[in-house]
């Protein structure tokens, strides 16, 4: 058990992850995606799951929802109220997944049928759990895409996914996450392809279907600035494990942990018009063969010799509700500007923080057209322009 998780929390929760781990063998060796995640969540509680590509987010979640392939082995325990899910039977799993823990992917495609009306898709995953007329299943459905701001939604019911916008269809893959009531929304990503109006609009719907379902909900993301304004609580993963837990405010003011450090010096800051944007150099761990001591410390500033030698524990700091996995978080707390500790020479001046909304260099780039409208520039549609006018010059 964790320092931030003891048996009175353990009890008022409507989910309780514990110890959670999983590993993929492969040929090349085992795959150790997750390593002792525990965390807990209360009815009307959102906490963020923050970290970079490949850190184990997505796989923690789809242990929740028994999603993952058949080869994974899972240990650690799951309880969603009362019950414990690792090992639970796929029939079984089936009726808690939609009805008690509902997942919104990225891609609202995966979830939605091309072929059936939304309304139909809707009233049937409605049927699928409650005995209940056509007809009342359908006035559910149309309740539902209200609920989720979709406009005239009695009309829209009837229309076919490829009729939506993107932020329509997400919204559309909310209602359809929604209509069992579910006590726990998972949300992976459900932004990341939207444009930064629609993100917000997405997010604030969240929100609202938690204030008026509560609904307890788990947003996954790899921008710490999904999360700010929008979760109470954060769990930072790197490599597999929770490196740093806490209220989301703490995490922002008192980082406690150089990743996230790290992580927040890589966000646009409006403020600092004219400095310098400071993402983590180095590369994410190897999940086969794990650096010995901190996961972290190849990429840390302020690794000493103890950080490569002994893995830290997840422990309290001197802060409430607070904890990190560093054997450096006392020093970090006395710097004044962390921040500092990721500033290099050679990163370019942040000329239009607005230009820039994230640090991962495979997320489209989102820039402001003269007229003031977020316009998406594909960054690898750039790198093809930019390769066929090399290869129309040569
Ligand atoms: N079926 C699998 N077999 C082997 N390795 C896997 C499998 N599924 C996931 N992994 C590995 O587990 C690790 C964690 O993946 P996960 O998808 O949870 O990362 P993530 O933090 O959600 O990143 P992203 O945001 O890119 O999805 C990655 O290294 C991934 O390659």
């Amino acid at each position: 058990m964790t320092a931030t998780m003891t048996d009175a929390t353990m009890t008022d929760s409507v989910l309780a992850v514990e110890d959670l781990s999983v590993t993929f063998p492969t040929d090349d060796g085992d795959v150790h995606a997750v390593r002792g995640v525990s965390y807990r969540l209360r009815p009307r509680e959102v906490l963020g799951i923050v970290g970079e590509s490949g850190s184990g987010k997505s796989v923690s979640s789809m242990a929740v929802l028994g999603l993952l392939p058949a080869g994974a082995k899972v240990t650690g325990s799951i309880r969603y109220r009362d019950r414990e899910l690792v090992g639970l039977s796929y029939k079984d799993m089936r009726s808690v997944r939609n009805n008690g823990v509902a997942m919104i992917f990225q891609d609202p495609m995966t979830s939605l049928n091309p072929v059936y009306t939304i309304g139909w898709q809707l009233a049937e995953a409605y049927r699928a759990h409650h005995a209940v007329s056509k007809k009342a299943a359908w006035a559910k459905a149309v309740e539902a895409l209200d609920l989720v701001g979709i406009p005239r939604p009695d009309r829209s019911a009837k229309q076919y996914p490829h009729e939506f916008s993107g932020g329509m269809r997400q919204r559309v893959v909310i209602a359809m996450a929604i209509i069992n009531d579910p006590d726990v929304i998972i949300a992976d990503e459900p932004t990341t392809a939207l444009d930064v109006t629609v993100q917000a609009q997405i997010l604030e719907t969240l929100l609202r279907i938690r204030d008026e379902t509560a609904t307890a909900i788990v947003m996954i993301t790899h921008d710490l600035g999904v999360v700010a304004g929008m979760v109470d609580r954060v769990q930072v993963m790197y490599g597999g494990t929770v490196v740093e837990s806490g209220p989301v405010d703490e995490l922002f003011d008192y980082p406690r942990m150089p990743y996230t450090v790290g992580l927040l010096g890589s966000l646009p800051n409006p403020a600092a018009l004219g400095k310098r944007l400071t993402p983590i150099k180095g590369a994410p761990p190897s999940l086969i063969n794990l650096p010995t001591g901190c996961a972290f410390s190849p990429r840390c500033p302020l690794a000493e010799d103890e950080c490569r030698t002994a893995e830290p524990l997840l422990l309290p700091t001197e802060r409430a509700d607070h904890a990190t996995r560093c054997h450096r978080w006392q020093h970090l707390s006395t710097l004044s500007r962390p921040q500092s500790l990721f500033e290099h020479e050679e990163i370019g001046v942040m000329e239009n923080p607005a230009a820039l909304t994230t640090a991962d260099p495979d997320m489209p780039v989102i820039e402001e057209s003269p007229s003031g409208d977020s316009v998406v520039v594909d960054s690898n549609a750039v790198d093809s322009i930019a390769a066929e006018e090399k290869g129309g010059r040569a």
